[in-house]
């Protein structure tokens, strides 16, 4: 042919290109002849029979790889340190729970992880690179990319406790899901098929942990809800995994999972940021440090730079009922129909509901820091890969909420104020910042969920939430759900997947695998469509796949010698025991409420702690100021003794609905409708009262003596984490401790209790108030610790803990169940957090 119209299939368009007989038989066409094995790799890009096919070859593909004007885009954004969000670059598409990604799309999981190992080994040096963006959230202490936070010098750009907290962390997100999309690009183009893996780039999105979806099935729980395991993705858990290389593609190598942990820069710079952060936390109080070395979570030791991943699962695995009682309300109740409500730990309507978006995320920086784990300090906490997995996850959560509310901010100044650093235009005079307005739809940074996507109506969007995540719950609480997952929440068996099958026989004939997402042939808005389920496979590897074999030990990164003298802890531990806990002093004991609940609590507010105001500071580095003075000097006490058993406190003869039994509640109910009690720990503290992050263990009886024991204990009912930096390092938290701040949390116990209800030997009748009250009155008892488990007095944040219940129906033929009223019972604990 002489000339040729060649129908070509980019990866946004279809179009048509007229080129000359020297173009077609050199292929020189601006470098976009395509491998021919694209074809096969991209199921949805055919060529209408005679159209397009060259003679003598099999065909031309003519594909743009990537549309120069977008990648110039892309770079561009780098280079300027602009947060762009993957709009302009393509078709909106959804992000996956991590498991999904994995098996849906091994390619596109495949180069996510290489270009993840790319970018933490670029140490310090790229603002874009992975040490960079996570220093954004805290440590180095230093303005990233010489943005200042809120204009001013010094402090961080925490949002901690405020409206801005889930919409700062939107741009976040997507900056660095923008450098891994970046990243993946290069890295596709040095495969042999380059089609085949940029279009697996270009379906990147950040993946997300959903932290109720089960990852399998336990061999041994009985019951069916119970037989399914929750704990952590293996593929965060796993230390090694097998990757295809663009250098070899005939074999997976076996990599250091660069989602298991990330390894610090051993720079001297670094060096003085360990000094200077362990010095401040060491002047107030704390002992036990986090790892220099690399991230860990839920070490059980001070230092260590192994995570404790088998208590990490339980403890995962304990919270998990309560978690999900949590979740679905802030989606389902009229409570958390505001924003401001729902938003933060710090807003909430008086006598309504306690929790939060953000007090839910805040418990899994708690669960997966543990002892001296990173996630559990707002400094440290995103180096450790799983924070983007956890905070993809929280903004899925605001994404399910937004797509089911109206409400907004009320303010139009703090819609509309710049959410440093990340710009939305390059730095200039007139530098735009990513604003919360700006932050409101997914969609303007080119991604959705699937709970939401194709979906445009409230109800069944709140169906479909309702049905994937009520099944897990104990009967009482799901009435008309079965106790099964639904089709896409059916657990992957991930380990028997090829990333963790360590002994693969080698690919003699490199084959594109078969799965790349699936590209749109013309661009709009709507979300990529998912196809069915496909397992991955490497060609020639057939599945099912052996058990995984997993390898020897593979060399741990060494502890530097020494890494930094280790200063002396002010308040030394005894040898024998490394928790000291001395004189016994009473915290939250029962106490009856004269009539109007007007009674004084019985945790005296500790008002010279929270007076104790910290300058805002003005530089980059503030060092000592009086609040670290304060907790310096404060002595470590311990905190409660097992909780007496009182007489029990006469409830009001009228608790309105409270007062009625369940048949009475349902008696002008429709036939079939269920009746659903759950109850609840709520608590107030002050959030920057430690200078620090905080947890609240709740116990149904008596707390072991030691806090390393307290998370595995079978009295432990519920934990709720208050996650905050210290104020010499942040401008927002040393605001929030001048204006005594406070950290609402709601710890659901319903299942606890059901469980208690069912075991005859624990004599608690029923979930009606009455039995309810005077149970929990002389079992329930509360712990506070700092990060690394030290006791810190409840006094000392001003805690005070409210027991509250709540009503709903379930109605025939519904699955959604309606909240009809919520009564708080500060009988129990003789303390009225309204008060
Ligand atoms: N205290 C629980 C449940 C509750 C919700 C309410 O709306 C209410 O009025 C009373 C209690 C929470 O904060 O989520």
């Amino acid at each position: 042919m002489d000339s040729g119209c060649i129908r070509g299939v980019s990866f946004e368009y279809t179009y048509v290109l007229h080129l000359s007989a020297a173009e077609i038989s050199t292929g020189d066409i601006r470098s976009t002849i395509a491998h021919p094995a694209a074809f096969n790799s991209n199921p949805e890009a055919s060529i209408p029979q005679g159209q397009g096919q060259g003679q003598g070859s099999s065909y031309i593909l003519l594909t743009s790889l990537q549309r120069p004007s977008t990648m110039e885009a892309l770079k561009k954004a780098q280079s300027d340190g602009v947060v762009l969000g993957l709009k302009t670059l393509g078709p909106t598409a959804e992000r996956l729970d991590i498991d999904v990604l994995l098996s849906k799309y091994p390619d596109t999981f495949n180069l996510y992880i290489l270009a993840l190992e790319a970018l933490q080994n670029v140490k310090n040096k790229d603002k874009m690179g992975y040490f960079e963006v996570a220093g954004i959230h805290g440590l180095p202490q230093r303005a990233w990319d010489n943005v200042n936070p809120d204009g001013r010098p010094g402090g961080s750009y925490c949002p901690h406790g405020s409206q801005f907290f889930p919409t700062w962390h939107r741009p976040y997100l997507a900056l660095l899901e923008q450098t891994i999309y970046s990243q993946m690009l290069t890295i596709a183009s040095t495969f042999r098929d380059p089609v085949r893996w940029t279009n697996a780039a270009k379906a990147f999105r950040l993946p997300f942990w959903d932290y109720y979806r089960p990852r399998g099935l336990k061999s041994t729980a009985p019951g069916a809800a119970k037989a399914y395991d929750f704990s952590v993705p293996k593929t965060l858990t796993e230390q090694w995994i097998m990757i295809l290389r663009p250098e070899d593609e005939t074999i997976r190598k076996r990599t250091k999972n660069p989602l298991y942990s990330y390894e610090f820069p051993q720079d001297n710079f670094m060096k003085q940021q360990w000094d200077l952060f362990d010095r401040r936390l060491i002047a107030a109080g704390e002992r036990r440090l986090s790892s220099r070395v690399q991230t860990t979570r839920h070490p059980n030791a001070s230092l260590s730079n192994t995570s404790d991943v088998r208590a990490l699962n339980d403890l995962v695995d304990r919270n998990r009922a309560s978690g999900v009682e949590s979740f679905l309300n802030m989606i389902e109740w009229p409570a958390y129909n505001t924003y401001a409500v729902f938003s933060n730990t710090n807003q909430r309507d008086e006598g309504q509901a306690n929790g939060s978006l953000e007090g839910l995320h805040n418990n899994y920086h708690g669960i997966l820091g543990g002892n001296g784990g990173h996630m559990g300090r707002v400094a440290t906490s995103s180096f450790d890969p799983v924070f983007w997995l956890h905070h993809c996850n929280v903004d899925r959560i605001f994404a399910i909420w937004q797509s089911t509310h109206d409400s907004w901010f009320t303010s139009r100044t703090d819609a509309t104020r710049p959410l440093y650093p990340f710009r939305a235009t390059p730095a200039s005079a007139s530098t735009r910042y990513w604003n919360s307005n700006d932050s409101r739809k997914v969609e303007d940074f080119g991604y959705t969920y699937p709970d939401i996507s194709g979906l445009s109506d409230k109800t069944a969007i709140t169906n479909k939430f309702d049905r994937n995540y009520r099944w897990s719950l104990h009967r009482t609480l799901r009435r008309n759900v079965p106790d099964t997952p639904t089709p896409e929440m059916e657990p992957v068996d991930v380990l028997k997947t090829v990333f963790f099958d360590f002994n693969p026989k080698p690919i003699i004939t490199p084959k594109p695998e078969p799965v790349s997402r699936p590209v749109p042939v013309k661009p709009d808005e709507k979300p990529v469509p998912l196809p069915a389920p496909v397992k991955p496979t490497d060609p020639v590897v057939p599945i099912p796949l052996p058990k995984p074999v997993h390898p020897t030990e593979p060399p741990k990164p060494e502890d530097p010698e020494v890494p930094f003298p280790m200063p002396k802890p002010v308040h030394p531990p005894k040898p024998e025991d490394p928790f000291p806990m001395p004189v016994p002093i009473p915290s939250i004991q029962p106490q009856p409420l004269p009539p109007g609940l007007q009674q004084k609590p019985l945790l005296a507010p500790s008002g010279a702690r929270a007076k104790g105001v910290a300058p805002v500071p003005t530089a980059a580095v503030v060092t000592s100021s009086s609040i670290l003075a304060a907790v310096a000097a404060q002595p470590i006490l311990s905190t409660t003794t097992t909780p007496a058993k009182t007489d029990p406190v006469p409830l009001p003869d009228d608790l309105g609905l409270f007062e009625l039994t369940d048949k009475e509640l349902l008696a002008d109910k429709p036939e079939g409708t269920k009746l659903m009690r759950q109850w609840f720990i709520d608590s107030s503290a002050l959030r920057t009262a430690a200078n620090g992050s905080f947890t609240l263990y709740h116990f149904l009886g008596a707390p072991p003596a030691s806090p390393a024991e307290y998370s595995s204990s079978t009295n432990l009912a519920a934990m709720n984490h208050i996650f905050v930096a210290a104020t010499e390092t942040c401008l927002n938290c040393a605001l929030q401790a001048r204006d005594e701040s406070l950290a609402y949390n709601t710890a659901p116990v319903t299942s606890v209790l059901l469980d208690r209800v069912e075991d005859e030997s624990e004599e608690l009748g029923s979930l009606s108030p009455r039995d309810v009250v005077e149970w929990l009155r002389g079992r329930l008892g509360v712990r506070v610790v700092g990060a690394e488990l030290i006791p810190i007095e409840p006094e000392e944040v001003r805690l005070k803990v409210m027991v509250s219940s709540t009503i709903s129906f379930v109605y025939p033929g519904e699955t959604v169940p309606r909240f009809v009223e919520g009564r708080y019972f500060p009988e129990v604990t003789g303390v009225d957090i309204n008060a």
